[in-house]
């Protein structure tokens, strides 16, 4: 049976990065999808806009949706501070696996739980189950139709204070137009929109970062 694209980017970083070393884990995706195979990472352009976001907020309890092959949790987890966590979730068992190699090549495993299943299934867990009280930061990159559903959800089940940050990928490609509208003009949020390029190519996308104003 032959191999997965992930399991290819998998294969790719443990031959070529180093063990224990995050950054050398990105580089070597980030390599791998601009030079041989492209895949949906947030990449390095827009994932210099991630960073920043982290770095300005140093959240202690952080949700990703959308794990894919573990880039941007890597990415993510590699910033938080000692004690912090990050929580992933992934739906595609096949690409829950290769994560779990990844984030655990890089050496962040202690910050991060990956968990496996749909966001509207594992949201309404994350207090009781996963022992959150609120989210300080919130990576968007699942679904693009999804994306308005689960960030009701998330405010349903109280899982946003005041000042929690969140901050969607692929607002132009593929787009999520109905998120856009949603938060916009959904006065509880404060949106600011972060003009990028498409990971790996010379495309137009964008990042929005909406702050829940409580
Ligand atoms: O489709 C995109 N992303 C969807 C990502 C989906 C990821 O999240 C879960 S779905 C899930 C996870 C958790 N809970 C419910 C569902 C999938 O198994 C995948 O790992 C995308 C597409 C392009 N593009 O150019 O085509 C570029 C991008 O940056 C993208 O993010
Ligand atoms: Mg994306």
């Amino acid at each position: 049976m032959n191999q997965s694209k992930e399991q290819r980017i998998l294969n790719f970083v443990l031959q070529n990065a180093v063990r224990g070393d995050p950054c050398s884990v990105i580089d070597a995706i980030d390599t791998y999808c601009s030079q041989k195979e492209w895949a949906m990472n947030v990449g390095n352009e827009k994932g210099l806009i991630l960073d920043k976001t982290v770095e300005e907020i140093n959240p202690s309890v952080a949700l990703e949706l959308g794990t894919y092959c573990g880039y941007s949790a890597v990415r993510i987890a590699r910033l938080l501070k000692a004690g912090a966590r990050l929580l992933t979730l992934e739906f595609n068992p096949e690409f829950a696996a290769i994560a779990k190699q990844m984030i655990e090549f890089a050496g962040v495993q202690d910050k991060v739980t990956l968990i496996e299943g749909p966001s509207e299934e594992i949201i309404p867990q994350l207090k009781k189950k996963y022992e959150v009280d609120t989210l300080d930061f919130v990576f968007v990159d699942h679904w693009k139709d999804r994306y308005t559903p689960d960030t009701i959800l998330l405010q349903e089940c109280s899982l946003l204070r005041k000042g929690s940050v969140l901050l969607a990928d692929n607002i132009i490609v593929p787009g999520a137009p109905e998120f856009v509208n949603y938060i916009r003009n959904n006065p509880r949020f404060q949106c600011t929109n972060y003009p990028s390029h498409l990971e790996y190519m010379k495309v137009q996308d964008a990042m929005e970062k909406a702050v829940f104003l409580g």
